[in-house]
């Protein structure tokens, strides 16, 4: 087996321990200078995170394949060696490699070492197609409940299925913009199966595109920018927003409360030469020289709709910040009404799954602004049961299941009085 695919394979080992022993988010792992990642090559580091993303939707089922085998569960390491080793199996993975690798890395441990041969035993038993007949893994209780309650059983099996899935990518083109091959999706956005190394398809380079998933790109459609139109986008960081309301001949105003996130803005709107007025400031203190024709409130929130991107999302979360989300969410939109000139839009959104982040929001917030109107657009390739009774258009991970899903999103577009 060759060294490098090992050096990948223990860092995948690292990351798990980081999201389910650590409670760190992949993000922080990934980012941390002396955590896991550290000292591998760019391929090296790909490797380690595709491998532990696709061992994070997969926990439940790989410790139904142990379980037979392991009277109890070994210490972390090597349990997490094990749980990788079962899913790159499931995946078909070259078993003489996947074994190998985790034996490796189990008896380099400083306290693992006596266990080696048993990790060997172990995987050696593991069937052909370890997950066939296994139910896919299920979303925690706090998250699973309330989605249950609001849609059924069979649509939150749908969800957990598509999450379970390695997700496609979305981009979103710059008009005119050189793109790679992929299908153009019903919205627009185009779909790559397989993408590899972003950076390295047509059009990177060139400003052509940009990540953004098909549900997440809707936002702005739903606002409909207009050439010339003054328009904020009061949560704009990384930016994706940002430059489809830049592209659009809108002249934006982009704030954030982050600094450092701010800096991707400005390195996407440099890539894609895209223009926008950048602000670094807290959206409930800030105060502009004029009103907006139209503002973009992509609120921070419980992120529940993009689990298939982020599978370690529910191994991290426990629910417990959705009040306060809740909460400073209403707030937001508060202030984004305030600084929209009467007669004009302010799209709020949300990429959550979870009505007191979508619907709910919208309803309190008729309630507080009796004068406000809830518009439905005509959206090119938007279904017409994506629309709610409200008027506020719920998009869900099991809609286009069998083309990889989208993230759930919900958002509405609201006209000042
Ligand atoms: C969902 S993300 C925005 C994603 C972005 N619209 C895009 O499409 O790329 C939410 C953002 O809200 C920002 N944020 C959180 N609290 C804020 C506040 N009080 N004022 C301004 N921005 C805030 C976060 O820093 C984060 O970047």
């Amino acid at each position: 087996m060759a060294a490098e695919g090992l050096a990948a394979r223990a860092a995948a080992v690292g990351l798990l321990g980081a999201v389910l022993a650590e409670g760190q988010l992949m993000a922080q792992a990934v980012a941390d200078g002396q955590g896991p990642l550290a000292g591998l090559t760019p391929s090296d580091r790909a490797r380690a995170q595709r491998l532990a993303l696709a061992t994070l939707r997969h926990v439940e089922q790989a410790d139904k394949v142990l379980e037979k085998h392991m009277r109890k569960a070994p210490p972390r390491v090597v349990q997490n060696a094990l749980r990788l080793a079962v899913t790159e199996l499931a995946m078909g993975g070259a078993a003489h490699g996947v074994v190998n690798a985790a034996v490796e890395i189990v008896r380099r441990g400083k306290r693992t070492g006596h266990m080696a041969g048993l990790v060997n035993a172990v995987l050696r038993q593991v069937p052909e197609n370890p997950f066939d007949g296994l139910a896919v893994q299920k979303m925690p209780r706090w998250l699973r409940q309330p989605l249950v309650h609001a849609w059924g059983r069979e649509v939150v099996a749908a969800i957990e299925a598509v999450q379970a899935a390695v997700p496609p990518l979305d981009l979103t083109l710059r008009a005119g913009g050189e793109a790679p091959e992929g299908e153009v999706l019903p919205t627009g956005s185009l779909r790559l199966a397989d993408a590899g190394q972003v950076s390295a398809l047509a059009g990177f380079a060139t400003g052509g595109w940009w990540v953004q998933d098909a549900a997440a790109a809707l936002a702005v459609k739903l606002l409909a920018p207009q050439k010339g139109e003054r328009v904020l986008d009061l949560c704009a960081a990384p930016g994706g927003k940002t430059m489809q309301l830049a592209d659009a001949g809108a002249l934006v105003t982009a704030l954030d409360i982050s600094g450092p996130r701010m800096e991707r803005v400005r390195e996407n709107l440099a890539r894609t030469g895209l223009r926008a007025e950048l602000v670094v400031a807290d959206a409930l203190q800030w105060q502009p020289e004029g009103l907006f024709d139209a503002v973009l409130l992509d609120a921070p929130c419980s992120a529940t709709g993009t689990i298939r991107r982020h599978p370690d999302l529910p191994f991290v979360k426990d629910g417990s910040e959705l009040a306060e989300l809740v909460t400073l969410q209403a707030a937001m939109l508060d202030r984004a009404l305030a600084l929209v000139r009467d007669g004009g839009r302010v799209v709020f959104c949300t990429c959550s799954v979870l009505q007191d982040e979508g619907e709910a929001q919208l309803a309190a917030a008729l309630v507080r602004h009796p004068a406000l109107r809830v518009e439905r657009v005509e959206i090119a390739g938007v279904q017409p049961e994506w629309w709610t009774p409200s008027d506020g258009l719920r998009l869900r991970p099991d809609y286009w299941a069998e083309r990889g899903g989208m993230d759930g999103f919900f958002m509405a577009r609201l006209v000042k009085g």
